[in-house]
């Protein structure tokens, strides 16, 4: 089955103005992890904005789970650079927020306080974070509130995560640790993964697939499909198959800048 799909698609924000990307065309099969990279002011976050339905293509078409995309969807998580944690609620309280707005939970909140609860606990520990529950953001390393900020994006299951930089603000040790947190959580009960990012090693070391855009107007110049078996181990990022890899994808950027 196929989760997202871009049909020829091009987007200028302000009318008759220039494209910020054009003619995209790809598809992420359902529980896919694929990764988007590029250089600066490519089109990545165009494209998480294309498929989270904030901002509508120029021409073309976006399907997200077979529909077209028709302003904007419900049923996503996604995490970003900044965790955006709410710093006046708690870290259990943060992850509990998509609860209480993303329908059916919502309705079921009051009867289902305590089981629900539970389910933000229960995940919580999944990423490391059991005991720091009651904490306040402010009082979570960097790290510790990015493994929260992804909680929050899947506690209500969501069939997509969107994930824009989410490790770009970490130290080099907490990033690889998260690269193995997310692919715990993926491997244990999958989802659809689209991960907009700079870092060619995380793209390798995370996605199944990764695809390269060009700058101003984005376009695909490149799609690479990454075959090492998971469960994936940091070990193989010192490997010359990880940096072939690697290397692959940088000279496809190193040609964009050429260009
Ligand atoms: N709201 C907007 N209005 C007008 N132009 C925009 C808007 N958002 C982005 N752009 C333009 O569209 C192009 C693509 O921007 P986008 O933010 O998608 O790139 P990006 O690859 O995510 O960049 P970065 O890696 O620096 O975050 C850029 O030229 C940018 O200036």
């Amino acid at each position: 089955m196929e989760q997202v799909r871009f049909e020829q698609v091009s987007l200028a924000y302000d009318e008759g103005g220039p494209l910020a990307i054009q003619d995209i065309s790809l598809s992420v099969a359902e529980n896919e992890f694929i990764a988007v990279v590029g250089p600066s002011g490519c089109g990545k976050s165009t494209l998480m904005k294309l498929v989270s339905g904030l901002t509508e293509p120029t021409e073309g078409y976006v399907y997200v789970g077979g529909r077209q995309v028709a302003g904007p969807q419900k049923c996503i998580g996604m995490a970003f650079q900044a965790s955006n944690l709410l710093p006046w609620r708690t870290t259990l309280d943060n992850v509990m927020l998509p609860l209480e707005i993303v329908q059916p939970y919502r309705s079921q909140m009051r009867r289902q306080r305590k089981a629900f609860e539970a389910r933000c606990r229960d995940l919580l520990a999944r990423v490391g974070l059991a005991g720091n529950e009651d904490k306040f953001p402010w009082e979570l390393s960097g790290g510790m509130q990015q493994r929260a900020s992804i909680c929050r994006a899947l506690i209500h299951k969501p069939k997509l995560l969107m994930l824009d930089e989410p490790f770009g603000a970490l130290d080099a040790f907490t990033k690889e640790e998260l690269w193995i947190m997310l692919q715990e959580l993926w491997q244990e009960e999958p989802f659809t993964v689209i991960l907009v990012t700079h870092d060619l090693r995380e793209a390798t070391f995370l996605a199944d697939t990764v695809y390269v855009l060009s700058k101003g107007p984005g376009q695909l110049v490149a799609r690479k499909a990454i075959e090492q078996a998971r469960p994936r181990k940091l070990e193989w990022t010192y490997t010359d198959d990880f940096a072939r890899d690697v290397h692959e994808l940088r000279e496809h950027i190193g040609r964009i800048r050429e260009s």
